[in-house]
């Protein structure tokens, strides 16, 4: 991927852009792999470029994931690769995640209905379509999130612990759960942001600790296994988190070590929310059972310390929190509480009802 590489100039790139230099068409990436210590980007050129960024977690986050897939089928179209095979290949280079599968099925769908010689300019407008549906969506996810911690925790000056990274780099706006307590730091109701580290990658550590600084949020950071004692301390009003894939029955899929949070916060009597857009919703994965964990590299978890030559690792890379765990589930359409199947399934019918 070497020869893709591309120093970005003054550290405002988005985290994905769609470029058009004279040598064709190029998804253009912040290469997350390799923040905080440099802002790279990486030029997409082709779909097994993309692929393995995907893989590599270059890119990563759901809603992100379902603008790469979108784009990714734009650009096999402007590229002139077979567009239904870079489907399934882009579809299901990650499996937890359902916004890439989403994503990669809006262009894809765009694409065979365009009339002839029409398909690549389709699939692109569809990409930005959902592009700008997502950053949309944050906006309103914020709002529905900064009206339910005035409910839960009222006196506003919020304590809130969050997980893996959910981001103006996860998605086409401010994200999910870093995006409302981005609002609430622009309300000057952000006391302290909790930030785990997220072992393995240390999504927590490297990019929501990147995000916090940059916007100059109140922030600590802590081992993943030092949240129980933060909870003892009272020190946490609220936990937020994003999702990779909400099945039917409200449970939901998020950064492994996500449902250990959930338990604490059951025990220590905390609000535990979900903020994901409709898109993350998956109605046809009945239950939680039904969701198919990403198991990933040994090595992420050996090569950490290192530890012996041989270790073997367990590392699964999300976990699934059940409904009766999660206070609520913010979207664009609204909160949700308590999560049951019925009240989950009618705020995706529906639409913004602020
Ligand atoms: C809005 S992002 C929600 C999730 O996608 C996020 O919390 C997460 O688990 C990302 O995992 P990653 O493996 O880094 O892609």
């Amino acid at each position: 991927m070497g020869d893709h590489l591309a120093k970005s100039g003054n550290g405002t790139v988005p985290a994905l852009r769609w470029e058009e230099p004279p040598d064709g068409p190029v998804l253009v990436l912040l290469d997350q792999t390799r923040l905080p210590q440099e802002e790279v980007e990486l030029v997409c050129t082709d779909v097994p470029v993309l692929v393995q960024a995907i893989r590599s977690l270059a890119v990563r986050g759901a809603p992100l994931l379902g603008l790469a897939g979108a784009y990714g089928i734009a650009l096999a179209a402007a590229r002139g690769y077979d567009v239904e095979d870079a489907a399934g290949v882009l579809a299901h280079a990650r499996p937890t995640a359902v916004n890439l599968e989403y994503g990669v099925g809006r262009a894809l769908a765009a694409f065979r209905a365009a009339g002839p010689g029409q398909g690549a300019a389709a699939a692109l407008a569809e990409a930005r379509r959902l592009h700008a549906e997502d950053a949309a969506a944050s906006t309103a996810m914020a709002a529905h999130g900064m009206q339910l911690l005035a409910e839960l925790a009222p006196g506003g000056g919020y304590r809130m612990l969050t997980h893996c990274n959910t981001g103006a780099l996860v998605s086409g706006g401010e994200g999910t759960a870093l995006g409302v307590a981005m609002a609430a730091h622009r309300a000057g109701e952000l006391r302290r942001l909790w930030v785990d580290e997220t072992r393995p990658l240390l999504q927590g550590a490297r990019l929501t600790a990147w995000e916090a600084a940059r916007a100059g949020m109140p922030y600590t950071l802590l081992a993943d296994n030092a949240a129980g004692s933060l909870f003892t301390a009272g020190e946490v009003d609220a936990v937020l988190i994003g999702a990779d894939r909400i099945a039917a029955d409200g449970s939901t899929a998020n950064k492994v070590g996500s449902y250990p949070l959930a338990v604490l916060a059951r025990y220590h009597r905390v609000p535990f929310i979900v903020v994901a857009p409709t898109t993350t919703v998956d109605l046809a994965t009945v239950n939680g059972a039904a969701i198919e964990v990403e198991q990933r590299p040994g090595s992420e978890v050996t090569d950490l310390a290192p530890s012996p030559l041989g270790t073997q690792a367990y590392n699964p890379a999300f976990d699934v929190t059940p409904p009766e765990l999660i206070t609520a589930i913010v979207t664009e359409n609204g909160v949700v509480s308590p999560v049951t199947a019925e009240s989950l399934a009618a705020v995706c019918a529906q639409q913004d009802t602020r």
